[in-house]
């Protein structure tokens, strides 16, 4: 397995309207790097540029794999916001499309492990449609999983799921990318500390970085460091995104 830190720079723009000033990040090798940033900033965008997929806005810039290597198709997953299953497929048969689309033979148990652990054991033959919204994303992310590849990018993965699925869910996607290089976006700071090994906060302005407890990933949400950086990291997404002023202690 080769996951590489990814070195992004350059600014980010859709015709003359400039959506993120001058900014150089690198997203480091085998860990989990966390995007924040308001609706419409361009998160979804840098993620569709890493992955080398179509997109609206266009990157003065460049994307580089620190291994000088492509970052080619063969090495990269996504995830994207929705969950784009065929409605015509089964979740095992969803689970298993991208195998199948390459015309390689599906491992039908790995893929009904896989939907297992994301606790849709019984589901496997339902249709999208027989699914709810935080089922239909569990299987995109088993999809995602069942790819095994060294980039893994994550569009609001966990955005549809209850508060305790999420936290397993979560914490069965740090145990199985482990030693990938992953780029989770997400709105939630809770979700965020609990999971970045490093966390960018992202405006028009640029793109910072953000301080995070010395613990390893996932974080014990109730543990008083991951408290205390919940609600400093809040309290900077307040000033940063929405302009408030700094609240005192947080
Ligand atoms: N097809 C398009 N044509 C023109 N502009 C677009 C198109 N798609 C997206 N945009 C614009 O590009 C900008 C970045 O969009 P992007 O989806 O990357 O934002 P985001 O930060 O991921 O937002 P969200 O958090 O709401 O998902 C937005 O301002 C959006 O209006």
């Amino acid at each position: 397995m080769s996951a590489p830190a990814i070195r992004i720079s350059g600014r980010l723009h859709t015709g003359p309207k400039q959506h993120i000033a001058d900014f150089d990040i690198t997203l480091p090798s085998r860990c989990w790097s966390v995007l924040l940033g308001p609706s419409g900033v361009g998160k979804t965008s840098l993620l569709r540029l890493i992955a080398g997929l179509p997109c609206a806005a266009n990157l003065v810039g460049k994307i580089t794999a620190a291994d000088g290597a492509p970052i080619a198709s063969h090495r990269v997953a996504m995830m994207a916001q929705d969950d784009q299953l065929l409605p015509w497929a089964s979740a095992l048969d969803n689970t298993t499309i991208c195998t199948r689309l390459r015309g390689e033979n599906a491992q039908k148990e790995r893929a009904t492990t896989l939907l297992a652990q994301v606790g849709l054991s019984g589901l496997e033959h339902r249709k999208p449609a027989q699914l709810s919204a935080g089922q239909r994303q569990r299987v995109a992310l088993a999809r995602t999983l069942y790819e095994d590849r060294d980039i893994i990018l994550l569009d609001e993965p966990f955005s549809a799921l209850d508060v305790t699925t999420r936290q397993s869910v979560q914490d069965l996607a740090v145990r199985l990318l482990a030693r990938r290089t992953v780029v989770l976006i997400s709105h939630d700071p809770a979700e965020a500390i609990r999971l970045a090994d490093a966390a960018w906060l992202i405006t028009p302005a640029g793109i910072t970085s953000c301080a995070l407890p010395s613990t390893t990933i996932p974080r014990n949400a109730a543990a008083k460091e991951t408290l205390g950086a919940h609600a400093a990291l809040l309290n900077h997404m307040r000033v940063l995104f929405a302009g408030e002023t700094p609240r005192c202690g947080a």
